[in-house]
């Protein structure tokens, strides 16, 4: 059985924030965002968590495939910010959306997440066991930002997207996939840490606001990122021309420009909304790929040959090349 991507949807929150209205809230400003990250505003949520914008999204994709909640056979959702630890995000979607008592779990691999939760997905189809598949990234940043860090504050939005992956006999979507971490370095992005503290124990509770250091983030991604999209581009016989677009994570333009450099391509190459959005983790890659595919600059069944890669908190890397 073969894996075949059926469609895309998003949802983010209706509330916009601008650059403008975060210089009124701490000391930051317009252009110094606008010129070192390439953000002008990002969509923040006013109370909705990570289950619904995630369901909003699920609805918003099975309305566009034209098919029911009830056909879905299980859910998958890459988040860094679920509701809780326990239900599971998704188990949250599953109840949103209506779909049948299935298959739905989380996947946390920070800004990689949408791109592990692909491969598990892609898996799950290809044993057989499963028709239809929902592969979501959602996540709501602003509540794991310490909105007193004009380091981090400014950096990240909230939303999600995902996509339908339905079993074919004949034809897949998925060409080739490069998937890595590396927790060595995992103190250079962290969030949400939670220490031991019991009747044997007792742990002071450090902050668990996201934490960052930009700096080797920055060089981590320069360095890793470019290896693994020619690694998954060699890996199924293609070439860096073949490739119509790249939809990388939304984490920085200036990081995007950096690897194009490297790999020698035009930044062109590189679909952007960081402008719009921020960075929103998990939900970067399939909010992008679902506007792409709503302009109609991509298209379902164009054969087109995309890269989509990942890299962040973890550290994970990923990248896989599919064909529309
Ligand atoms: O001083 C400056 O120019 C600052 C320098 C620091 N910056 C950074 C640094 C790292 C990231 C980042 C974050 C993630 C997590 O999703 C993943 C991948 C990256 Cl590369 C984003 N921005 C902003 C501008």
């Amino acid at each position: 059985m073969k894996a075949k991507i059926m469609g895309a949807g998003s949802y983010t929150p209706s509330k916009k924030v601008s650059n403008a209205m975060l210089e009124k809230m701490m000391d930051t400003n317009d252009e110094w965002i606008r010129t070192r990250t390439g953000i002008k505003t990002r969509h923040i949520s006013e109370g909705e968590n990570t289950s619904v914008l995630c369901g909003k999204a699920a609805l918003d994709i099975l309305e566009k495939a034209g098919i029911s909640a009830k056909e879905i056979d299980f859910i998958i959702v890459a988040t860094m910010t679920p509701d809780g630890l326990s239900p599971s995000t998704a188990c949250l979607v599953q109840d949103y959306i209506g779909a049948n008592p299935v298959m739905a779990f989380d996947v946390n691999a920070a800004c990689s997440g949408f791109i592990y939760a692909l491969s598990i997905a892609e898996k799950l189809i290809q044993s057989g066991s499963f028709n239809y598949g929902l592969v979501l990234g959602g996540e709501v940043m602003s509540k794991i930002i310490d909105w007193q860090d004009r380091s981090t504050a400014v950096l990240f939005g909230d939303g999600a997207g995902g996509v339908l992956l339905g079993a074919s006999e004949t034809e897949s979507s998925f060409l080739g996939e490069d998937i890595h971490s590396d927790g060595s370095r995992g103190e250079s992005l962290t969030a949400g840490s939670r220490f031991v503290s019991n009747f044997q124990i007792e742990n002071e509770m450090k902050d668990s606001y996201l934490q960052m250091d930009g700096r080797s983030i920055f060089d981590f991604a320069i360095r890793s990122v470019p290896e693994s999209i020619r690694t998954v581009i060699a890996s199924s016989n293609s070439t860096l021309e073949e490739i119509d677009c790249i939809v990388a994570h939304q984490a920085n333009y200036r990081i995007l420009k950096a690897i194009a450099k490297k790999l020698k391509i035009p930044v062109e190459k590189f679909a952007t909304n960081i402008a719009e959005y921020g960075n929103t983790s998990a939900a970067s890659i399939p909010i992008l790929l679902d506007e792409l595919l709503t302009n109609g600059d991509l298209i379902l069944g164009s054969k087109k040959k995309i890269v989509l890669t990942g890299f962040g908190g973890g550290l994970t890397w990923g990248s896989m090349l599919i064909q529309l």
